[in-house]
């Protein structure tokens, strides 16, 4: 990836910031360009009634048109005075929309990312939190910043009009003095880009260990194994890092922008010099002086704006490249179009010669597996740690494809199928599943956002995942906000909080959100029941069996025992099957099931005879 869009693209950045400009507030826009041109026009305006007060107030004989000239001055000074706040109030406005459907563009940009490897990009992740900074307020500012360079190119094109007309050559030494001044203000802007590039992944380690300074749930850990201060430590390591990189750049910028001031001013005193000379000689009126300076000072002042906001239309054209380059990012898994058909599942799931890596830096971890999760059956997926269970499970989930070989639904590879379509399909239970700070309602409800409101399917899930006498037991039932880190009520004045639930409890939320989805072709549960007791455990795999019925599923488990009933077990090892068949034909085997599963046996055993009384 690299930091700076091509010069060819910034045409195409102000095109789209200005196409969403339009879109999200363009009567907002109309505003802002007529306040841009009359914001422009009235410095010149006033500088030249000034000019012509002065010259008919010096002027001998009565002046006729002197009360004109002074009541045109009075408007433009009152139209000067109301023009700022009308205009701020414009361009907050035309911010606030614009930002919001930025965001809006960005957000439903990343929902169509269908897998998860861009999440796991160090440097997308990168791009996507200067996307997020950009999608705040870039278009804005730079639609805005476009119209702030009209309005100087305006007011600086009446000024050096007006100084042409006073002395030509002054006129082109200060235009001559601009031009480094605008080619250094370019370089830096860009030094500045590409700066903020450079500190990406610093800013990213620095927000993650301030995150985890706050975040209540890593406060249990910090505290007990005191990781405060070392947390804080590594924290303010990165921001000096950043702060370090920010102050080279700050410092050049003050250097190079010190010596333009200094040339500027040194034009101007020459200037100003020449204009007295003239006026002692008599070539210059009173007038003509005060023009002269008014245009000197009004050119260099366009001018420096003009450069100013070139530089920031710059800077924010670059930000605003990494917002376009999420926005138009393509999927990160390849969809068919048009996509495959998914039949209802009738004859199975196939993995056919499956192999997968995570990347081509990373080791196989599936290495040609292959094995069939028969229509109507239960397949108990068995392996040591690290075998690539949850992985399978990801794959078949398609939230990554295949590296080699091929996954086949009903015979259908499921590279050619849509994988919202196959996800509507399936209903499953991760390992890291998630805890949400909503209430038990959402929690349950979003396995199926149309049974988000359906109290009857919400209360039968929670029942089958056996924590509807929790849910009767709480606060306000299933409007209780399971969480601690917002208040219950938004006007509470936060000591109603609402509550937190156990690992076990959780667990068994995250198992109702999935019994949520009924009447799917396809149910994975990975470890649905790890962090449960005994007697919870025992119910919720009653719960599992019946809800399994005759539907086809995958379990994964590391409890042996659990499994045991399911109609067919498939060990993975080194990345591949080596054992399949039932609890009975493994344990007569006696491989590596039959030595795990008597190795937990053994445990329990053990025990119960330790425990056993006399
Ligand atoms: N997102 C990822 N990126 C890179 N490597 C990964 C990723 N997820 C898992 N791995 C690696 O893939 C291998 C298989 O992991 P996986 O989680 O599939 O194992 P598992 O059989 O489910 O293990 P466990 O029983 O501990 O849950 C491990 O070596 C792990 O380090």
């Amino acid at each position: 990836m690299t930091a700076a869009p091509a010069r060819r693209t910034h045409l195409e950045g102000l095109a789209a910031a200005v196409a969403l400009a339009m879109r999200a507030a363009p009567g907002h826009l109309a505003l802002e360009l007529v306040m841009t041109v009359a914001g422009a026009a009235l410095p010149v305006t006033a500088a030249w009634l000034t000019k012509l007060v002065l010259e008919q107030v010096v002027a001998a004989g009565p002046v006729p048109s002197l009360g004109g000239l002074a009541l045109g001055l009075a408007l433009v000074g009152a139209a000067a005075a109301a023009l700022p706040q009308i205009t701020q109030y414009v361009r907050s406005e035309l911010r606030r929309r614009v930002g919001l459907l930025t965001q809006d563009r960005l957000y439903k940009a990343v929902n169509t990312f269908p897998g998860l490897s861009r999440f796991e990009e160090p440097r997308f992740l990168d791009r996507l939190r200067l996307a997020e900074q950009a999608a705040d307020d870039a278009p804005a500012a730079l639609v805005l910043g476009a119209s702030g360079l009209l309005q100087a190119l305006v007011t600086g094109l009446g000024f050096l009009a007006s100084l042409y007309v006073l002395s030509p050559v002054m006129a082109l030494l200060v235009i001559a003095a601009a031009v480094p001044a605008l080619l250094a203000e370019l370089a830096l802007s860009r030094r500045r880009a590409t700066m903020m590039w450079r500190i990406g992944p610093v800013e990213r380690r620095r927000l993650f260990y301030s995150a985890l300074l706050c975040d209540p749930r890593a406060a249990k850990e910090v505290r007990l194994f005191g990781l405060g201060d070392f947390l804080r430590e590594r924290m303010l390591g990165q921001l000096r890092t950043a702060h370090a990189a920010q102050r080279g750049t700050d410092r050049r910028e003050a250097a190079v922008q010190s010596w333009l001031g200094l040339l500027g001013a040194v034009v101007a005193g020459a200037g100003l010099v020449w204009a007295v000379l003239a006026a002692g000689r008599g070539t210059l009126t009173a007038g003509d002086i005060m023009m002269f300076v008014a245009a000197v000072a009004g050119v260099q002042a366009a001018l420096t704006g003009l450069i100013q906001q070139l530089a920031r239309v710059h800077q924010e054209l670059l930000l605003f490249d990494h917002y376009l380059r999420v926005v138009r990012a393509a999927p990160d898994l390849p969809i068919a179009d048009p996509p495959a058909r998914l039949p209802a599942l009738r004859r199975g799931v196939e993995f056919r010669d499956v192999w997968f890596r995570y990347s081509d830096a990373h080791d196989w971890v599936l290495r040609g597996v292959s094995f069939t999760i028969p229509y109507g059956q239960s397949i108990g997926l068995v392996g040591i740690n690290g075998a690539g269970k949850s992985t399978l499970v990801k794959l078949l989930c398609r939230l990554y494809d295949p590296t080699r070989g091929a996954i086949l639904w009903d015979g259908v590879d499921l590279r050619q199928v849509s994988p919202a379509t196959l996800r509507e399909r399936v209903g499953a239970v991760f390992q890291d599943y998630m805890a949400y700070d909503l209430t038990v309602r959402e929690n349950i409800g979003l396995g199926d956002l149309d049974a988000l409101h359906d109290q009857s399917r919400i209360e039968d899930a929670a029942r089958r995942a056996g924590i509807d006498h929790l849910v009767a037991s709480l606060p306000r039932g299933y409007d209780t906000l399971l969480s601690r880190m917002f208040p219950q009520d938004p006007d509470d004045d936060g000591s109603g909080s609402g509550v937190t639930l156990s690992g076990g409890q959780w667990q068994r939320l995250a198992l109702a959100r999935a019994f949520l989805r009924e009447n799917r072709d396809l149910l994975i549960l990975d470890e649905p029941s790890s962090g449960l007791d005994a007697e919870a455990e025992a119910r919720i795999h009653a719960s599992i069996g019946a809800y399994r019925g005759d539907r086809t599923s995958l379990l994964v488990s590391h409890r042996l025992g659990t499994l045991r009933d399911v109609d067919r077990l498939v060990v993975l090892g080194g990345g591949v099957v080596t054992e399949t068949g039932t609890h009975a034909e493994l344990m007569e085997r006696r491989g590596g099931y039959a030595r795990l599963f008597s190795l937990q046996a053994r445990g329990y055993a053990d025990e119960s005879a330790a425990a056993a009384p006399g």
